[in-house]
Formats: C-alpha cells, structure tokens, sequence
C-alpha cells in the first residue's frame, strides 16, 4: 500500500524481469502498473506475485469493445484485487457506463479509469482516424463523457492537467504517462513534461516505466524523483 503519486511501469516480457524490478523497488514509496505485453505472457501470475510483495496494482489493459465484454473484463480485474483497471474512452458513454455498474453492482472498489488520447499521438495522428480537433480538445470531449459515465478519472497528458481541474475538479483522477525527469531520454514520447511540472499542473499520479526501469540504478532513479517532487 503507498499514498505515492508514483506509478512505475513494468513493461517487461516475462514475469521474472518484472519480478527483478518489483525487487528493487519499495511498496510504501510507489504503485506498479501492469500492461498488455506482461500481462499477456505471464497471466494473473504476476498480479498475485505484486500483491503478495504489497504493491498496489493498476492493471493497464486499456479494454475497449462492446458494453458487455468490457464490463465482465473490469469485474474480473476487480475481483483479482487490482487497486486500478482501464478502458479506452472512445469505447464511448455506454461501454463506460456499464463497465462502472458492474463494479457497483459487485461492490468492488477498484479505481476505474479511461484513456483519453495517448501521450503518443499528436494532431496529425488524430487527423489521420477522422478526428479533427487538438489533442487538448479531444481530451476535455472524452473526460467530460468518461466523468459523466460514472468512473473516476482519466489517463491524459500532463499538458492537459490543469483544463481538466478546472473542468472536472481537483478529485477527478488525473494519471499521466509521459513523465520525463530532466535526466531521461524522451523516446517515443510525444506530449511530455517533468514530475514536479505535472504535478503542479494537477496530475494526481505519474506514469514513469524507462526513466526508472532503465535507469543503472532504479531505486536511485525514484530518489531522484521524489527528490524532485519536494
Ligand atoms: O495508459 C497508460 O498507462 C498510457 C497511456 C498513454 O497515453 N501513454 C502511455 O505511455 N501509457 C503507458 O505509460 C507507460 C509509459 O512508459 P515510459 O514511456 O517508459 O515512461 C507505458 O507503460 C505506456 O503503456
């Protein structure tokens, strides 16, 4: 259990890399995220590996298909005891809405939340699929839906944090990949900032995978954040 904004992403191909990262890193000082190539080679394996370690989990599937296929995905994240589970947002109002009742429905407490636009893409890439807005305008769309929806935040960009405090308040979840301390490489990154910057522009937790897990020294890399965030 951790009160940290910190999320760190194992994005590992097997459980064992993911385990050896998990090893080196502290319960009480950050979250680990859980996504679709661990996930896919080590099953529900690794969340009762995380769990028994203490980690809160977020188990990042990002499920977007039709409303009943999504909400029996959510309730099944839940029911393994993950303290937060995703869909996409531009699954639209009805997926969301019964992916949040069937949680209800169960009692189950998981943090459900959507993605927005990926911290990957940028106007042009909109373009391409149809959408002809800003990124900036299609995140406010899709949070404002995925509030209304019943869920409790969203995944955004760090450059969206602050509209969308104003828009959707300061306890709407703001998570946000695309962290980069001053010290990491951006790689295929697109709309970034630093740690003490998104938090100031009203993140509620920071997505962070290379800058630690690539780091000589992960643990040293975390010092180097929380040093940061002070
Ligand atoms: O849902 C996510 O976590 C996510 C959404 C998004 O828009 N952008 C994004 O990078 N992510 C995830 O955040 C993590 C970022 O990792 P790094 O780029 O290595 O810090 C990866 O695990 C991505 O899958």
């Amino acid at each position: 259990m951790s009160e940290s904004p910190l999320i760190i992403a194992l994005d590992y191909p097997s459980l064992d890399a993911a385990l050896c990262m998990a090893d080196q890193l502290d319960p009480k000082r950050c979250r680990l995220k859980v996504g679709k190539e661990l996930f896919t080679r080590s099953g529900p394996a690794v969340l009762e590996a995380l769990h028994g370690r203490g980690f809160d989990v977020f188990l990042d599937l990002k499920f977007h298909d039709i409303p009943n296929t999504v909400a029996g995905a959510v309730q099944a994240a839940a029911e393994q005891g993950v303290w937060m589970v995703n869909v996409h947002a531009s699954g639209g109002r009805k997926m969301m809405e019964a992916a949040a009742e069937r949680l209800t429905q169960h009692g189950l407490k998981t943090h459900l939340i959507a993605v927005t636009v990926l911290t990957s893409q940028q106007e042009s890439d909109l373009q391409e699929i149809g959408l002809c807005g800003s990124p900036a305008a299609q995140v406010e769309r899709l949070a404002r839906l995925t509030q209304q929806s019943g869920l409790q935040g969203v995944v955004c960009s760090a450059q969206e944090a602050s509209r969308l405090k104003e828009l959707c308040g300061e306890s709407f979840l703001k998570v946000t990949p695309g962290i980069r301390p001053s010290f990491a490489a951006v790689n295929d990154q697109q709309r970034i900032m630093t740690p003490s910057e998104a938090m100031q522009a009203g993140s509620t937790h920071l997505v962070i995978g290379r800058p630690v897990t690539q780091a000589s020294d992960p643990m040293a890399a975390l010092a180097a954040i929380e040093a940061e965030l002070q």
